[in-house]
């Protein structure tokens, strides 16, 4: 069993190489049985319909992004397993990237069967303080006919299909937040996932910016 350490040396690696990296999380670790836990405790009017965009032009359109998500926050234990483990991360990428990560926000998602979410990028260079995107998967058993993938683009040429990720229980997709066009294809099982930003500090007069 590869160490938690082991883990965030390859996604480090991997990161300062080519700004994208997909490991898996071995499947008993703490984080993971917490967050399959947290799920279990759902129901559905715990997730609310995912907006678009900065708040003060928070829309929700469904013609990009059909998900609906649960913010995770500390005060839940089952959650604070997880943020402290993806505290863990930036700690680890600080020292060894001095990528400057201040903090990390993400949320639970929930594509219900034919759900999707649009070619996109997490950030607009020199927009956002949004710089690292994390994407994991939490579908048990999932097979690659139920489709459902991350479907990943060139850096370059956003119209080149460079990848696509099978949201397997446990795999972890890290990736530079300005630089790769992503897109969650539909599936016919239900998907979850948790998506996540590290951002730098940018906060004025207290301020964070930009507000979720
Ligand atoms: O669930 C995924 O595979 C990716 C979700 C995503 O791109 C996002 O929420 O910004
Ligand atoms: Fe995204």
């Amino acid at each position: 069993m590869q160490s938690t350490d082991e883990l965030f040396d390859r996604i480090a690696h991997d990161l300062r190489v080519s700004g994208l990296s997909i490991q898996a999380i071995d499947k008993n670790a703490p984080a993971l049985q917490a967050l399959t836990q947290r799920l279990a405790l759902f129901s559905d009017g715990d997730f609310a319909t995912a907006g678009i965009g900065r708040q003060t032009e928070h829309t929700q359109n469904s013609e990009i992004r059909r998900d609906k998500i649960h913010w995770l926050d500390s005060s839940d234990p089952l959650e604070e397993t997880f943020l402290s483990y993806m505290d863990g991360l930036k700690n680890h990428l600080n020292s060894q990237l001095f990528m400057g990560l201040f903090s990390y926000e993400c949320h639970f998602a929930h594509y219900e069967p034919g759900a999707f979410y649009k070619k996109h990028v997490d950030a607009f260079k020199g927009n956002t303080n949004r710089v690292l995107s994390t994407v994991l998967y939490l579908n048990q058993d999932w097979q690659s006919e139920y489709g459902g993938e991350l479907a990943l683009y060139d850096t370059h040429d956003h119209e080149l299909l460079t990848q696509k990720v099978t949201p397997h229980f446990g795999t972890l997709v890290t990736f530079l937040s300005d630089e790769f066009p992503h897109e969650v294809l539909p599936a016919t099982q239900p998907r979850y996932s948790i998506a996540g930003w590290f951002r730098v500090n940018s906060s004025v007069n207290g301020q964070v910016d930009p507000p979720r």
